[in-house]
């Protein structure tokens, strides 16, 4: 169980951005995180995916000697993400040997491996995060805004091959967005970054 107690990070020169935050996921569960823009949804994740250190609280992620890390977050923009002047094929590498498996249950065609990051749409390039991601063999996911800026049927087919994954390989989801209707939809519980963090 991902479990994280009494999280607090500080900006300096504005602040507490959030205050003993206290929440967990089970593995297998898919948890929503909403809250308006700018509330520090982002940070948090950053955090949780040991990228910045929090000023207080623990996050407690068992990881074992096959994982870089147990909590992968996939982001917002995948273009962000990987090295632009790195085909595909290397781009996934990244992760370790190219396991056929999950190219084939994301729907990634063996013919975007040859391409470089700005010859794929954005969902195919997303797809390729999920699977650099999966490919970690995470134990918990932290997906930010992960379908923003794809059309609603990209979006579904996305996070459907997502929620099938979860419950097969029990990897615990939290899922953050400010789209509440889409969280109710695809999540097990949703819950709101406003009630959960005391400033
Ligand atoms: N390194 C930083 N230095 C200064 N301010 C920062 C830094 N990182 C984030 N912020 C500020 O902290 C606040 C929270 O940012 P964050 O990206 O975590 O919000 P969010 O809830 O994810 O927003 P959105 O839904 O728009 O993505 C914002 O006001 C942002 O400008």
């Amino acid at each position: 169980m991902l479990t994280i107690s009494n999280l607090t990070y500080h900006i300096a020169n504005k602040g507490y951005l959030f205050q003993n935050v206290t929440l967990s996921v089970q593995p297998g569960e898919i948890v929503g995180l909403t809250g308006h823009s700018g509330i520090g949804k982002s940070t948090f994740a950053k955090v949780v995916a040991g990228y910045l250190t929090p000023d207080e609280g623990t996050i407690n992620r068992v990881q074992n000697k096959r994982q870089p890390h147990p909590v992968q977050l996939i982001w917002q923009h995948p273009e962000q993400a990987v090295n632009p002047k790195w085909r595909i094929k290397k781009v996934l590498e990244e992760a370790g040997p190219i396991d056929d498996e999950w190219l084939e249950r994301l729907q990634i065609h063996s013919s975007w491996l040859k391409r470089f990051p700005d010859q794929l749409s954005g969902g195919e390039l997303q797809r390729i995060c999920i699977a650099r991601c999966l490919m970690t063999r995470p134990d918990f996911i932290i997906a930010d805004e992960i379908t923003t800026m794809l059309d609603p049927i990209t979006q579904a087919d996305i996070w459907d091959v997502l929620r099938q994954i979860a419950k097969t390989e029990s990897i615990g989801i939290l899922a953050i967005s400010h789209h509440y209707e889409l969280l109710e939809r695809l999540t097990d519980r949703t819950l709101s970054f406003e009630t959960l963090s005391k400033k």
